[in-house]
């Protein structure tokens, strides 16, 4: 399948869940994340999710139970350049919805994390398939984001849907990932 009619097919898909059942593969997604086999991590990029992604408070939470010291970020964009910067961020940071309704963390006294500090990353997507490559919303956020992290950095998808058989217009630069969770499985790539 191509990324286009990926993308359209997925967007649709997600505005047909209700909220219980989002909630429902939200809490078995976390039980299946207690039982990936990643090291100790320090510094986590992950994302705030909008009504229909994944939800990733819980995972954070358990990841920052595992270790207190742990440093959280979140993606700020630039619209303009279609790039991001990951920005620490604590209980107390306040999120404002950027003009396309993600929520981001405020940027005054705001703290940029380098990408080379970030250890493991869980990225939100539309998308992706048996290979463990995804489909986003379309203007290489992460792939650019992906390309200036650490070789051994662990990208971990998050997904209600289980993956198609094969994404067919990949790019060069298309980073896939090393794991992917839904509510019935993990996949390892
Ligand atoms: N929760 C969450 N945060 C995230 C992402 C995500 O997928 N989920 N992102 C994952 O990438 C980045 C934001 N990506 C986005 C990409 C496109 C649009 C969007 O609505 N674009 C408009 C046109 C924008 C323009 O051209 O200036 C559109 O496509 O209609 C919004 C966010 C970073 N933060
Ligand atoms: N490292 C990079 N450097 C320059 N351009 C890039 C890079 N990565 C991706 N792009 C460009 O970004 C655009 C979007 O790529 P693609 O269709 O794969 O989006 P996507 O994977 O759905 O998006 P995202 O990464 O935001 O989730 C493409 O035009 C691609 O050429």
């Amino acid at each position: 399948m191509k990324k286009s009619e990926a993308r359209k097919i997925f967007t649709e898909k997600r505005k047909t869940a209700t909220e219980q059942q989002r909630n429902k593969w939200d809490d078995l997604i976390l039980i299946r994340f207690q039982t990936l086999p990643i090291p100790d991590l320090n510094v986590l990029f992950t994302y705030a999710a909008m009504e229909t992604e994944v939800n990733t408070d819980a995972i954070v939470d358990y990841l920052h139970f595992r270790n207190p010291a742990l440093q959280v970020a979140y993606p700020v964009c630039d619209f303009d350049t279609y790039t991001m910067q990951a920005i620490a961020s604590t209980i107390d940071t306040p999120f404002i919805k950027n003009r396309y309704g993600t929520p981001e963390p405020r940027m005054d006294n705001a703290e940029v994390m380098p990408s080379q500090s970030i250890d493991v990353v869980i990225i939100p997507l539309l998308c992706f398939d048996k290979d463990g490559y995804r489909v986003g919303y379309g203007k290489g956020f992460y792939d650019k984001f992906l390309a200036d992290t650490r070789e051994d950095v662990i990208k971990i998808g998050l997904s209600y849907y289980e993956p198609i058989d094969k994404i067919e217009d990949r790019s060069e630069f298309d980073v896939p990932l090393n794991y992917c969770v839904t509510p019935e499985r993990t996949y390892e790539f």
